[in-house]
């Protein structure tokens, strides 16, 4: 039987340069690209990806929940809210390193754990969960505890629960609520996928291995500090390793790389894989991500990666 993968979060339409004042439209947001990343690095017969989330009913929406759908990924928990409709983000470059302006303080996702059962429902037979800080964020405080039950409901069943904070400042109201909301989701999960500068700047760590500890001691028993084009520092079995990036001469726009290293190291520990192995294909599918434009690579070139071209 198919291992079930669910991913829970926002998707956006994204709007990245295309030159003279012109605009790309995708569709993207972070835990939406590490499920279309974990899709295309999994055979369809071994993983069924499914995306939780919710959007409106109006023709964007369809059009978004259509795309992901035409990936292979499983739609049938995306709600729908007949109010609201789908976010908006634009990425503007510096060279190569990204940042982002939003649209989505009305997005049909804040709602995603308004409703309790089709959460849980949503859940019931995931093999792994994967939410981000991100998700965390964008729900009303209220409603954080429904996710949070859910979550724990998934891991005492035997689910792996995998997190990655995905810091993004402007989304919570202050960095005492960033730093407790993010600490909430690390006691959840046991996959974590952090950054270090983030959490250097959020919680003051000193480097990778100290970003490692500090998660771990909050009861995360397999931890992975991404570092950019730097090593990432894995936390697994108890001791603490290292892992080079791959070396990238020609990187055009860095958005989705810390999502697209979680679909690697995900897909392959779905698959069995070791964390050592994870963390290889992690940056390998980082590597090609930042090649071109968007948070998105085609399948055919995630298939590619996997089949170690
Ligand atoms: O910022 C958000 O809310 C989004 O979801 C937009 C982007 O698609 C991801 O953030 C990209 O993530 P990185 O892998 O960190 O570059």
């Amino acid at each position: 039987m198919a291992k079930v993968f669910a991913s829970i979060g926002e998707c956006m339409v994204e709007l990245s340069g295309a030159g003279d004042g012109l605009y790309r439209r995708g569709f993207a947001g972070d835990t939406l690209n590490t499920a279309w990343g974990v899709r295309g690095l999994s055979p369809d017969d071994a993983v069924s990806v499914r995306y939780v989330s919710r959007v409106g009913t109006d023709a964007l929406s369809d059009e978004m929940v259509r795309f992901a759908a035409a990936a292979g990924i499983d739609t049938a928990h995306v709600g729908r809210d007949p109010v609201r409709t789908v976010g908006l983000y634009m990425i503007t470059l510096q060279g190569a390193e990204r940042s982002f302006s939003y649209w989505r303080d009305a997005a049909a996702a804040r709602r995603l754990a308004a409703d309790r059962g089709a959460l849980e429902a949503a859940l019931a037979d995931a093999d792994m969960v994967y939410f981000s800080g991100i998700t965390l964020a964008i729900l009303p405080p209220e409603d954080r505890p429904t996710l949070f039950t859910a979550l724990a409901d998934a891991r005492a069943r035997g689910a792996v629960i995998a997190f990655d904070a995905n810091v993004r400042l402007r989304l919570w109201p202050d960095a005492d609520a960033a730093r407790a909301g993010l600490s909430d989701g690390y006691r959840a999960a046991t996959i974590a996928l952090p950054t270090h500068p983030d959490e250097r700047d959020l919680f003051g760590d000193r480097s990778p291995e100290a970003t490692a500890r500090r998660i771990a001691a909050l009861g995360v028993p397999e931890v992975v500090v991404k570092d950019g084009a730097d090593p990432a520092t894995l936390f697994a079995d108890g001791g603490l390793t290292s892992h080079p990036a791959e070396r990238v001469d020609d990187a055009v726009d860095t958005t989705g790389a810390g999502d697209g290293f979680n679909a690697g190291y995900l897909a392959a520990r779905l698959a069995g894989r070791s964390p050592v192995e994870a963390a290889l294909l992690g940056h390998r599918v980082a590597a090609r991500i930042i090649r071109s434009r968007g948070a998105l690579i085609g399948l055919d070139a995630l298939a590619a990666v996997a089949a170690g071209a």
